[in-house]
């Protein structure tokens, strides 16, 4: 087994130190640190415009922070190599591009840069239940969601990051995927940063709750300091506090 698949014990999968991202003078994200250890979802929980998306972005090496260090299983995400990049997922908030392919078209151009590593992706590929001969832009929104989760998975990723990946899901689709999310970090031990505003489902999964309100971090609860049902109330009155 190599390093990559085994980490040294305790290391985070992903560590972020300090970082900040401005547009222009607006500054979105502020001196932001977090880890993100094995064989755990990490919830990421804030208003609209509090920065997820941004913060998400960055974590990927999409978008350069103007300050502070991301790493990916310890090296510099704007330089992974692909050992690591392959270690990865994204599953943005809007799917696009790809339009005039059809879905088995993309499947395959895709697990041309990221074999698929088991038959796990049988499973998703299930669970999706897309038609293969379809057309991206033929797809509704909620098909797109799922080609974007299956895309991002089907590798089985160390490091996933998710943003708002449930938000055009069916109820059962929703609680499918969930399962399949938490089979995967089981058996891979991978780190999952995960944004919803759907707090309940994130109370089934989640091990630790970051909320991030105007561009700052402004809690790291873990799960065992929260009583079932507690979080969204708790969320809302912090968010209240500081508004
Ligand atoms: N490319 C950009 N240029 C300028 N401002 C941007 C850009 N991208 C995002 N922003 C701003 O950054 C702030 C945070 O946006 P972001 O999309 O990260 O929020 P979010 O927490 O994901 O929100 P939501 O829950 O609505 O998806 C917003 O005020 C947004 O207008």
């Amino acid at each position: 087994m190599s390093n990559l698949e085994n980490p040294a014990q305790n290391c985070p999968l992903l560590l972020c130190k300090d970082i900040s991202k401005s547009y222009g003078q607006t500054a979105i994200l502020q001196n932001i640190s977090l880890e993100l250890p094995a064989a755990q979802i990490v919830a990421l929980l804030g208003p609209n415009g509090a920065g997820k998306s941004t913060l998400l972005t960055c974590l990927t090496g999409l978008v350069l922070p103007n300050h502070g260090a991301i790493q990916i299983m310890g090296q510099n995400v704007a330089q992974l190599d692909v050992q690591r990049r392959i270690q990865t997922g994204y599953v943005p908030q809007e799917f696009s591009g790809f339009s005039w392919l059809r879905v088995h078209q993309l499947l395959d151009l895709i697990a041309g840069f990221y074999p698929a590593a088991d038959r796990y992706w049988k499973k998703l590929e299930d669970w999706a239940s897309l038609d293969p001969a379809k057309k991206v832009q033929e797809l509704s929104g909620g098909q797109r969601q799922r080609l974007a989760i299956v895309l991002a998975m089907r590798h089985r990723p160390r490091v996933l990051l998710l943003d708002e990946p449930v938000s055009q899901l069916d109820p059962q689709a929703r609680q499918d995927f969930l399962s399949l999310l938490h089979e995967h970090v089981q058996e891979r031990e991978a780190a999952v940063l995960l944004s919803s505003h759907i707090v309940s489902d994130l109370e089934r999964i989640c091990s630790r709750f970051l909320v991030l309100h105007h561009g700052r971090m402004l809690a790291d609860w873990p799960r065992q300091t929260l009583q079932p049902g507690e979080t969204e109330t708790r969320f809302l009155e912090l968010t209240r506090e500081v508004s």
